[in-house]
Parts: structure tokens; sequence; C-alpha cells
């Protein structure tokens, strides 16, 4: 057997470069180092699962077999390969459990098995009842991202960011309709909110922005946007204009209903994507950044205004999905420091994504009530690495992820380009941004146009 590794060994490395001469193309290198890291892993497997403790003892039968026969006692078992597919950061194994293991039991080991395989980083999960799936990185993929072509299959999915695995991070609004982004200032935020905008820019959403920074952020991307406020007296509005649309969405729900006896199952709906087609109203995604500028208050006035926008918000998160409105919510911190309503608002926040923040406090705002070592993780966010993020859900997963850096300039064309998709909605008309629509050219403007939607 061992025999066989070294000839396998010696057929990966010495073959491609006797067959090939000395200068060869890319893919040629990539080939051959998929090829190398494939043999490596496998010649290496029982080893390093080994040293890993990361394999069992054998079986009675096969013990008592062993006995009766005289033959010597086998060997402890590592979980069986069932499949190793390279990808195009690295590999990913499959393999079947043996009795007595779990999950957790490689991602204990996960940082052995890095060390051992030779890998980057290696990540283990449960794909089902008794299969876990190691998908090793060969190199930092997070240090220059770079976001693999995706095919937009769903609607209200958009690839945002790369995951430390490799794989790509989508913004799921179907999945996870509201979502929470804190991080310490220049840690990244708005780049991810840009990442969103251009992302939705191309789908069929109304987009709607509360940026209290005075519109620095949003306001350039402003003619794919349905409504737009640059500050908390504005936003209050809007808000309350949203409120208002969610009613007449659910009133028309209600009327297509009409549940009687003679209505297939398929056709009774109790949210907009089961209407039909011709019906359906457009979905809606409101982008909120810097949350806590909304929440602050000096005068009594703007007491009461705070508490109106808060509650709206509130109102939004609780009823919102079944009318098709998704929230996202950014913010240096989101505590209940910023005053009643604010736990309750976060509480329906299921996505939670974290940047880098300075204490472990404002983490705990993130993941404290979900994930406590994704709380630790965001903390270890080192700043030289902005658009770094922790991202987790209320299941209690988390994974590192970081958006692609997106120029102002990029997303400014991509939003001009997509002006003509903007919808328009009754109740927000009044805060429809006052920009010219440029005409329909079908591609994105050159690069020497101004990053300015005005
Ligand atoms: N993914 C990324 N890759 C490289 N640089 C990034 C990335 N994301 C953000 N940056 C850079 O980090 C800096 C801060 O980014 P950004 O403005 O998004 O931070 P922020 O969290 O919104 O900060 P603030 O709260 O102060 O507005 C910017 O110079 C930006 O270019």
């Amino acid at each position: 057997m061992d025999a066989l590794k070294v000839a396998l060994l010696l057929v990966a490395v010495v073959a491609p470069v006797l067959v090939f001469r000395w200068r060869r193309p890319a893919w040629y290198w990539m080939a051959f180092g998929i090829v190398f890291a494939v043999v490596r892993v496998l010649v290496r497997y029982r080893s390093v699962m080994e040293a890993c403790g990361l394999t069992v003892p054998p079986p009675r039968w096969r013990l008592t077999l062993a006995r009766w026969s005289r033959r010597e006692v086998p060997e402890w078992r590592a979980p069986r390969i069932l499949r190793i597919r390279p990808t195009r950061t690295g590999l990913v194994l499959r393999l079947r459990l043996r009795p007595g293991q779990d999950a957790y039991d490689f991602s204990a080991a996960s940082d052995r098995l890095r060390h051992s395989l030779a890998m980057y980083n290696v990540i283990a999960k449960e794909v089902r009842s008794g299969v876990v799936e190691l998908r090793m990185t060969g190199y930092d993929v997070l240090k220059r991202v770079r976001m693999p072509a995706v095919r937009d299959e769903h609607p209200m999915c958009v690839p945002v960011a790369l995951r430390e695995d490799g794989q790509v991070f989508c913004r799921d609004y179907l999945q996870v309709p509201h979502a929470l982004n804190v991080g310490a200032t220049q840690s990244g935020k708005s780049v991810y909110l840009r990442n969103l905008v251009v992302g939705l820019a191309t789908h069929r959403v109304a987009l709607v922005g509360i940026d209290c920074k005075n519109g620095v952020e949003l306001a350039p991307l402003a003619r794919r946007f349905t409504a737009l406020a640059d500050n908390p007296e504005t936003a209050a509005d809007v808000l309350a204009a949203l409120v208002r649309y969610m009613s007449r969405i659910y009133d028309l729900i209600r009327r297509e209903q009409g549940i009687s006896l003679d209505v297939p199952d398929a056709e009774i709906t109790a949210n907009i994507w089961d209407l039909p087609r011709h019906l359906r109203p457009v979905p809606v995604v409101l982008l909120v950044d810097e949350v806590a500028e909304l929440a602050l208050y000096v005068t009594k006035d703007e007491e009461r205004r705070r508490d109106q926008i808060i509650t709206d918000l509130v109102r939004l998160a609780q009823l919102g999905r079944a009318a098709g409105i998704y929230l996202e919510i950014c913010g240096q911190r989101f505590g209940s420091e910023l005053g009643k309503g604010i736990t309750m608002l976060r509480a329906q926040l299921t996505g939670r994504t974290a940047h880098r923040v300075n204490d472990e406090t404002s983490a705990n705002m993130a993941f404290g009530d979900i994930a406590q070592d994704a709380a630790l993780a965001t903390v270890r966010i080192a700043a030289d690495r902005p658009g770094t993020a922790v991202a987790g859900d209320s299941s209690g997963g988390w994974v590192r992820i970081r958006t692609p850096h997106l120029s102002i300039r990029r997303a400014v064309d991509v939003c001009n380009a997509n002006a003509h998709r903007t919808p328009d909605i009754g109740e927000l008309a009044p805060f429809r941004p006052a920009v010219p629509v440029p005409p329909l050219t079908g591609k994105v403007l050159p690069k020497s146009t101004s990053a300015s939607a005005f």
C-alpha cells in the first residue's frame, strides 16, 4: 500500500513535468497544482486522520475474526472518503462518518487538519446524518477577493461577498428577510451596502434608502432609488409612507385570497410571491445606513419623531415580509442604549453581519443572543482588512466573509445604467430623488462618466 502511495506521488509530480515542457500557460500550472493537492491529500489521509484523533477502533466482529484466524489486530479506521472534488480555491472532501463520530469532532479538529494537510483553511460542515464535508482552501481567499461568476437564478438573492471557504455569500431576502449589519467606523459597512445596491440594481425591486450621513453614501446612487431620505425628518415620513404601502399590499393579498372550497390550494396565498405574476407588487428593500442617527434626540419634538420612526421600523420588520418589504439595517452600534424599541427591532433582524468592532459588547449586539464564538471572531478581525465580516443567522451558524472592493464610481455606473428599472410606488412618490433618468442604452456607462447621479 505504501509503495502504491509513493508511486502515485511520483506520477503526480514527475509526469506533468516530463510530458510538458517548462513554459506552460496558467491553466496548466493550475491543473498541475490541483492534481498535486488531490494526490497529497489522498496519500496522507490515513496518517493525518490518525494523528488528529479522527479514527475509531475496529468493530468487535473484526477483532473476534482476527483472534480466531490468528491474524494481526485490524487497524483503527478513518472515515470513508465518499468523494473528492477540486474547486477553484482548493478541495472538497466528503466523508462517511464511522459509528461514534460526529460533525463536531471534525470542526474541533479543523485547525489540526489544516496544518497536517498543509492547507490554508479547513471548514467542516455536516451535509446530512453521517456525512461530513471538509472544505479546504489552499490560500487566503479573503486577501484579494475575486468573486466567481454566479448565475442569477433566484429572485431576491444577491451575491455580495466571498466566504472564507471560497464559496459565494449570497444575501437571500426570501430566506432571511431582514438583516442587521454592525461595524466600527471604517470597517467596510458602506462598501457592503454598495455591493448590495449594485447586486439588487438589476433585479425587479424598489430600493428605498435612509442615509443619515447627509446622503453621502446613497445619494450618488439615487437614480436607482424609488425613495431616498438623508435626514431623520424625511426618514420618518418615508417610513410612514412605507407602512401605508404595506397596508395597501395586505388589502391586495386579502382580495386575492377569496378562499372557498373550489379554490385550489396552490392559489391560496399569504404573501406576494404566490400572487399571479401580473398582480404581484414589486418587492421593496429598505436600506438604512447609520441607524443610530434615527434613534438619537435632544428636544421633545425629536423624541416624538424618534418613537414614531422606531415604531414604524418595528412594524415593517414584524409584518413586512409577506408584503415583500425587506430591511437591511447598518450601524456602528445597535444596542439597548439607543432607547426603547431597539431590542424589539433587533430581535426581528434574522440575518446578522458584523464587520470589525472595537469591543466585545458591540460584537454581542450582533451575535450575543445567537452565537458567542462568532462575537469573538468579530473582535479578532484585523484593522487592515476592511470589508471583512462575520456573517451568521439565528440558527447559530456563522462564517467569515469579505466583500469585493467596489468603488463608488462603478456603483454609480451600474445604478445609472439600471435607472429605467426603478419602479414607481404611489405612496413613495414625494420622496423620489429628483434626478433626470438617463436614456436607456442597455449597457453600463463608460468609466469617464462622472461618479454622480446628478
Ligand atoms: N472589501 C474591501 N476591500 C478593500 N477595502 C475596503 C473594503 N471595504 C471597505 N474598504 C475600504 O475601507 C474604508 C472604509 O470603508 P467604509 O466607508 O465602507 O466603512 P464604514 O464602516 O462605512 O465606515 P463609516 O461608518 O465611518 O462610514 C474605505 O476606504 C474603503 O475603500
